[in-house]
């Protein structure tokens, strides 16, 4: 079977500054791959340019062996390729049901007919969301108000509400006491296991990448240092150096 996810060679200069260079990965299905690196080593500009956000100055990106080099994120997204974006998508005064609603009727508008009995697949879906992501029961709680645990749930359930094979999630658990990073790894695992979700990562808690990452791809000024298996990433005395003997 063919990686889900394939970019090669992938660069972005942002006027001259040389931001992520000849940058390659693969993603198999059903993976769960994270990206790691010292602060401005790429990671974001890396996620960008696979989800359109950025256009390559040189190199190649497909999803399921098809070139989208260049794309709109909204035609990526359609694809198949899913994204969460760190609270800015959330709309503060709406309830986390309204939030979730205008995700999936935003996704919808694009798929269903005009014969598909709209607005109860979408309050069905909407609440199977926040089932899946554990805010059944804050569906009438006004967002802006949540705790930060909450609102990272609700991010990700606005991020499933597109039906991604493919999903990106930008630290997942950035600002989030220990208690809060676990359960919240769970709940992104299961979440993965029960829809056969891929999952593409960035993270800074070594912990969490070492607990959940199968495949682990080091980003280093913009380069990829090493690529590998956690454990044979953990060895690796290049990594040691640049990057987790800086946060050990
Ligand atoms: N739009 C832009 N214009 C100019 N430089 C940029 C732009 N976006 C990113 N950069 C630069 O590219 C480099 C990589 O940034 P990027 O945000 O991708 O790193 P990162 O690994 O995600 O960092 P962090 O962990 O701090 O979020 C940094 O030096 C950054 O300043």
């Amino acid at each position: 079977m063919p990686p889900l996810l394939r970019v090669e060679k992938v660069t972005k200069s942002f006027d001259g500054f040389i931001a992520v260079k000849d940058f390659d990965i693969t993603v198999e299905p059903g993976q769960m791959a994270c990206i790691i690196g010292p602060n401005g080593a790429g990671k974001s500009t890396a996620f960008n340019l696979i989800t359109g956000h950025l256009k390559p100055t040189s190199g190649r990106v497909f999803f399921h062996d098809r070139d989208v080099t260049g794309m709109q994120p909204h035609d990526i997204c359609q694809m198949g390729v899913g994204r969460s974006f760190q609270r800015t998508n959330i709309f503060p005064r709406l309830t986390v049901f309204e939030n979730v609603q205008a995700a999936v009727l935003s996704h919808a508008k694009q798929t269903l007919n005009f014969f598909t009995p709209a607005k109860k697949l979408l309050q069905e879906e909407t609440y199977r969301l926040l089932e899946d992501v554990g805010l059944a029961d804050e569906a009438q709680s006004v967002s802006g108000m949540l705790s930060y645990g909450f609102q990272k749930q609700l991010e990700l359930g606005i991020a499933l509400a597109s039906d991604p094979e493919l999903l990106l999630l930008d630290e997942p658990t950035a600002g989030m006491s220990p208690q809060e990073t676990t359960s919240a790894i769970e709940l992104i695992g299961q979440i993965a296991r029960d829809r056969g979700l891929t999952l593409l990562f960035t993270e800074h808690d070594m912990d969490v990448v070492f607990s959940i990452a199968e495949k682990i791809t080091v980003l280093h000024q913009g380069q990829v240092l090493a690529v590998g298996l956690p454990d044979e990433v953990r060895r690796n005395p290049e990594v040691q150096r640049v990057y987790l003997g800086e946060t050990e």
